[in-house]
């Protein structure tokens, strides 16, 4: 378990970590999300005790960083792939990691296993692709197989093979009864990935929450229902009192869990559906709509989503 506790760093004037007070709980993989430069690494890294906060504290299974004894059998993380010592081959650099944290030799072989390596055990690390470096720095986060883990965008710049390897081990892990805290901007694969989410923006704690809620809380739900005889449908629907959106391509949009009175009301009137799905929207459209107003760096090709933001709404054209 991760215990964060008025957690707070301030870089001269800027308050990169704001008051931020949290858990991260064993048996589930907890997804770390926010926007460029909303305070994650600089968080992380103060979990590690790399980072002295300007405030509050952080206990690894109850105890301080600093206190631990053998630290790697505590926690084990992945921060920058490219930390290691590129003249080094991969079994060396994890060897040394060993005997500097009390680890016996027979786990390097172990870990090199796991992570898929053996074969290039003996190659230098700075020959290594992006994927194979990723590799070696997860194998150094699970060399003195620990309960808890972390990982800062461990899936960046992965091909679809090794961001699938990832997932599955995070997700083995968890299930192992291990603490499974990870970054990632990648939100689809974070919806794949994570049970639980932690969401922060300039600093602040923004949610802490599971998956499911998270997503229910932040975004629309909505009907999609197409008809060969749309006009009628529209017309029906409108006669009704029910708000509908036209969303191109012949379907209507309906706000709300709406499917079961759209089906009945297309039935009185003897109107044949093609379509009829209630829908969800997903986990990126929901931290694009809470994280709007803590967005620090915007794009400047068009405004930033703001709360009215209504998802794939925006280019319909509204009729009810
Ligand atoms: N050593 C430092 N000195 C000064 N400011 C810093 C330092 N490290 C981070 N910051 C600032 O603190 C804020 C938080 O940065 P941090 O790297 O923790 O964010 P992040 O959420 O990890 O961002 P990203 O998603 O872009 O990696 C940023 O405004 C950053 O510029």
């Amino acid at each position: 378990m991760i215990e964060l506790e008025g957690l707070t760093k301030r870089y001269g004037e800027k308050l990169a970590v704001d008051h931020l007070t949290f858990t991260v709980r064993p048996g589930v993989v907890t997804g770390f999300l926010g926007p460029n430069g909303a305070g994650k690494s600089t968080t992380m890294r103060m979990m590690l005790g790399l980072d002295r906060p300007t405030e509050g504290h952080v206990r690894i299974d109850g105890q301080r960083y600093e206190d631990l004894t053998d630290p790697l059998k505590y926690i084990g993380a992945l921060l920058d792939a490219k930390a290691m010592h590129g003249g080094r081959s991969a079994h060396n650099h994890l060897l040394c990691l060993a005997q500097s944290n009390g680890i016996p030799a027979s786990r390097v072989r172990e870990v090199l296993d796991t992570v898929g390596l053996t074969s290039v055990a003996r190659k230098k690390a700075k020959g290594f692709s992006l994927g194979m470096g990723q590799r070696l720095g997860i194998a150094g986060a699970l060399l003195g197989d620990p309960r808890i883990l972390m990982f800062d965008e461990p899936v960046n710049g992965l091909d679809p093979e090794g961001i699938h390897w990832i997932r599955t081990l995070m997700k083995s892990l968890a299930s192992q009864g291990r603490t499974v805290f990870v970054s990632s901007h990648l939100m689809s694969e974070m919806a794949l990935t994570a049970d639980h989410l932690v969401v922060i923006g300039q600093g602040r704690l923004l949610a802490d929450t599971t998956m499911a809620d998270f997503i229910a809380r932040n975004s629309r739900s909505f009907v999609r229902v197409r008809s060969p005889q749309y006009e009628q449908l529209r017309d029906a629907l409108h006669q009704a009192g029910i708000t509908v959106v036209e969303a191109g391509g012949g379907a209507l949009e309906v706000d709300g869990d709406m499917a079961e009175p759209i089906g009945e009301l297309a039935a009185r009137h003897h109107l044949v559906l093609h379509e009829l799905s209630p829908r969800q929207a997903s986990l990126e459209e929901a931290f694009m709509r809470l994280t709007a107003e803590s967005v620090e760096y915007h794009a400047h090709s068009g405004p930033a989503p703001d709360r009215e933001w209504r998802g794939d709404l925006e280019h319909g054209k509204k009729v009810g």
